[in-house]
């Protein structure tokens, strides 16, 4: 299997004149956490929503497992392995906790196994007990371990986390740091994340975006002792 999961080249978003993305060339490894990060207005909601087929290129490239899929809807890029949470809740407030995980796990799973994939994939996220709960009831941060909960029962090979631990409590991001180590290795991570500590303790790998560029990326050591970055993103008090 190749090493790189997701390739992009060339993608660009032009908003009018203001460019969201310029030509940003993008491999994510297989198998392992990449964290993606940069300021406010940096561009990596575009980008990924770019990957995700939810924004449309200008122009450039998007391919997941060596096939291009540029082309292609939201719903196909599903279809195809890619999950991702957004950085406001997406759950169905009036559903219950296991219906809102068995809608997502319809597409991967039969009925007859679909009670037992939703308690499941309750259990890996701290959640079980919860099914039956209105999902509207849930507090914030167990809203969003419900969200990622619906990305996993689609058995994605690649889960994109856009911002998940905002809004979460000090205890609950702790939690969620151990709920992302142990999807490690059975999914490759895209992990967009402010919170720096978070970054650290995840990602194999960052990359950082500057004003829709790429302006470095590698292991964290030498992405926290590069100096253009420090300088963008480490220094300032969003760090
Ligand atoms: N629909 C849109 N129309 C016009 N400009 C947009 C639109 N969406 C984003 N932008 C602009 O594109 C740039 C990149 O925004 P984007 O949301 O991708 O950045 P980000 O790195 O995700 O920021 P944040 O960390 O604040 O979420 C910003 O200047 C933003 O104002």
């Amino acid at each position: 299997m190749a090493s790189v999961i997701l390739e992009t080249k060339g993608l660009t978003k032009l908003y009018g004149g203001l460019a969201a993305n310029t030509d940003v060339d993008f491999e994510l490894p297989r198998g392992r956490i990449t964290a993606l990060i940069g300021p406010n207005g940096a561009g990596k909601s575009t980008f990924v929503g770019m990957v995700t087929g939810r924004i449309p290129a200008t122009r450039g490239q998007v391919i997941f497992e060596g096939r291009d899929i540029s082309a292609l809807p939201a719903h196909a890029r599903i279809a195809l392995g890619m999950a991702y949470t957004f950085q406001i809740t997406s759950i169905f407030p009036g559903l219950d906790v296991a219906e809102n995980v068995a809608l997502a796990a319809r597409r991967t799973t039969d009925a007859a196994h679909l009670d037992a994939k939703v308690r499941d994939t309750l259990a890996r996220v701290g959640l079980n007990g919860r099914g039956n709960a209105l999902a509207g009831d849930l507090s914030y941060g167990h809203q969003r371990l419900l969200e990622i909960a619906m990305g996993l029962a689609q058995d994605p090979r690649l889960f994109i986390l856009d911002e998940p631990t905002q809004g979460l409590a000090e205890s609950e991001v702790a939690g969620f740091i151990d709920l992302v180590r142990g999807l490690a290795g059975e999914a490759t991570i895209l992990l967009i994340e402010h919170n720096m500590d978070v970054v650290m303790q995840l990602a194999d790998h960052i990359v950082v975006l500057d004003q829709g560029q790429v302006l470095a990326s590698g292991a964290p050591e030498a992405i926290r002792a590069d100096r253009a970055v420090q300088s963008a993103y480490l220094g300032t008090a969003d760090a």
